[in-house]
């Protein structure tokens, strides 16, 4: 080794300790997957080398065959990965093998608990990367030095994985990246020249450029000196989305996420096209099985690896999705673009445009076809469900195509797992139904507890329940399908149409008159509160509820907006009474009655308290009820 200029100690950012403890414990049991990690950003080295050599072919350094070495070595128990990529100035090795830059990581390694199976299943989530070389190695050397740099500028780093590592300077003339794992001492497989090789083939054969490795010394003849081992090629190294799809195995699809997405689990399903004609391309798309923990997160990376003519051009082209589709991984290699094409020139490119256009379809089309499989799509759903529900606001075009995907809880099945379709639901339609009812609330519990599904429960008729955040967003954009409007259950004047007889219709107004001096006599009492009160032909149990003036925001979303800090007009709701009930009756006896007055207010407490709003004065409210309570009791 060179002359060390100058070492020094520096602690890892405490969410890498975790990250590396969390690593060595909970991947064990898969820790073969170190190699297919580090040969992949070898990989992606070479990819960014290439890249760059496009504008300025000196970065090249004379010697533009890029490459990969696996170097086992025996005697000192090391295996060593070499590329000879674009390799890392000691700002780069500082800030990709001492911190971790995703936000989020933090709160998401708190929620690991110790227990192998679930850790495992969450560092899925983050993916696996360079940190995964400790779990076979006690030791880790980086000797790397920049393409385009003086030799001078060759950086060395190194840890034992415990919360430090070494960081110094040295000669190195070789650009590219050399990664020694000094092995435990129970993990000398991985210097078994069989066992690498397998390894590679079964996980990075698709590899793009070659992978080298010595091969077996040949045995000598009598006599004659011992012939040297030579390099050997032990990968195909031809990139598999260029191969045709029917000598690709599933197999190697699932190795050729992995190696993508550095995810941890299979992808759930994928798709690979080949285009010719207007456009120009193959693409790859993936669905993964398990979201990212930063699926949330403003500034998480998405999108796909984008080649133009085979030569890599850029990780996270987020051009070529929507965001509500922001999940799907994949390769994009089109003949459309020309080479130095930029994220810039990308955000205003009418081939871009129609690339992505034809990339959302194919990625619906996956999950349409997903959705014939049940179990797979409940996975996918689960996961992703809520981040598809975007997808009506943001692309207008797909609508239709995205809402025959979603899913949703409803009163039919009484169960909180989301798996009704809308064509399902319409299925099931009653005889004379026109319109597809929903309930909005803060949740599942209170949607399906809501005092406006009474009347739907004893006609028999189906109510969607819904209670993410995004629903009342979802539903402003959704408005109808398959010509049939989505009608809140809790909006406006509740119309039943044909669900409802004439007979039935003439009761109402009957009992409406009767009710006038109640109804005026509460609106009265709750003028400062509710914008008018009636009769309801919504209600069999409850005494009454409140309901959203037909062009005003919901609850749920007034809620989300307020909360997200935005002013917004006052609204009152309606009050809407049940003359059904026992307790109205009595109030309808004798409505300016001082007992009535605090029955009122206890109804409309309750009223707010059902539909998931909290009380103005919650100390009056228990006044109120307790004071009724002794009368009860006396
Ligand atoms: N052989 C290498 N040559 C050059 N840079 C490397 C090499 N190995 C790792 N890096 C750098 O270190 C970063 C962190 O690697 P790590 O594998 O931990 O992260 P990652 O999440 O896999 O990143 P990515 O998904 O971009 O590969 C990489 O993004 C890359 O910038």
């Amino acid at each position: 080794m060179a002359e060390m200029a100058h070492t020094e100690k520096r602690e890892f950012q405490t969410e890498v300790k975790q990250l590396l403890h969390l690593m060595v414990h909970s991947l064990y049991s898969n820790k073969e997957i170190f190699l297919r990690e580090l040969i992949s950003n070898a990989s992606d080295a070479a990819d960014k080398l290439s890249f760059l050599a496009l504008q300025d072919n000196d970065l090249f350094e004379g010697d533009g065959e890029l490459r990969i070495w696996i170097e086992p070595d025996h005697e000192a128990g090391t295996l060593t990965i070499r590329d000879n990529g674009i390799g890392m100035s000691r700002d780069d090795v500082v800030a990709n093998l001492g911190t971790i830059a995703r936000s989020g990581t933090a709160e998401f390694l708190k929620q690991l608990s110790g227990d192998q199976k679930k850790d495992s299943r969450l560092i899925g989530q983050f993916g696996v990367g360079f940190y995964s070389a400790f779990i076979v190695a006690n030791r880790v050397e980086v000797f790397t030095r920049k393409a385009g740099a003086a030799a001078s500028e060759g950086v060395y780093w190194a840890s034992e994985g415990d919360g430090e590592f070494e960081l110094g300077t040295l000669e190195l003339p070789q650009r590219g990246t050399r990664i020694v794992l000094h092995l435990r001492d129970d993990e000398k497989e991985f210097l078994d020249s069989w066992r690498l090789k397998s390894l590679v083939r079964k996980y990075s054969d698709h590899v793009a450029i070659p992978v080298m490795m010595l091969g077996e010394p040949a045995p000598a003849e009598e006599g004659e000196e011992p012939k040297q081992p030579e390099l050997e090629q032990i990968n195909a190294a031809t990139a598999l989305w260029t191969r045709s799809k029917s000598d690709i195995s599933d197999e190697e699809y699932q190795d050729f996420y992995k190696h993508l997405s550095h995810d941890f689990s299979d992808a759930l399903s994928w798709s690979h096209n080949r285009v010719e004609g207007k456009l120009d391309y193959t693409s790859l798309l993936y669905l993964p099985s398990k979201a990212p923990f930063d699926l949330y997160q403003r500034e998480a990376p998405r999108g796909l690896k984008l080649y133009v003519q085979r030569v890599f051009i850029m990780d996270d082209a987020e051009q070529f999705l929507p965001l509500y589709l922001r999940f799907m991984k994949g390769v994009i290699d089109t003949n459309d673009l020309s080479l130095n094409v930029s994220r810039e020139i990308l955000q205003n490119d009418r081939t871009v445009a129609s690339l992505k256009a034809a990339l959302t379809k194919r990625s619906l089309g996956i999950l349409e076809k997903l959705s014939a499989d049940e179990e797979k799509y409940a996975v996918f759903w689960k996961e992703f469900g809520a981040v598809l529900k975007e997808g009506p606001a943001e692309d207008f075009a797909n609508r239709e195509a995205v809402a025959k995907l979603l899913r949703f809880a409803t009163t039919h099945t009484g169960d909180e797992a989301q798996t009704v379709s809308l064509a399902d639901y319409v299925a099931r339609m009653k005889e004379g139904q026109t319109a597809i009812y929903y309930v909005v609330a803060d949740s599942h519990r209170n949607a399906a507890g809501s005092p406006h599904l009474e009347v739907f429960r004893k006609k028999g008729i189906e109510v969607l329940l819904l209670s993410d955040r995004i629903d009342e967003w979802l539903m402003s954009h959704l408005s109808e399908f398959d010509g049939k409007p989505l009608q809140d259950v809790a909006r406006g004047a509740l119309d039943l149409g044909e669900l409802e007889d004439e007979a039935e219709k003439k009761a109402h107004e009957e009992t409406d008159k009767q009710y006038t001096a109640l109804t005026e006599e509460i609106a009265k009492i709750l003028a400062a509160d509710v914008e008018s009160v009636r009769t309801s032909h919504r209600l069999t149990d409850s005494p009454a509820c409140l309901v959203v003036a037909e062009h005003d925001i919901g609850a749920q979303m007034r809620r989300i907006l307020e909360a997200a800090g935005q002013e917004l007009p006052a609204s009152k709701p309606i009050l809407e009474i049940n003359p059904e009930h026992p307790l109205v009756q009595r109030m309808n006896e004798a409505p300016t009655d001082a007992r009535t007055r605090d029955l009122v207010m206890v109804i409309y407490e309750q009223a707010r308290l059902a539909g998931g709003d909290s009380l103005q004065d919650a100390a009056a409210y228990v006044q109120r009820i307790n004071k009724l309570l002794l009368e009860l009791s006396a």
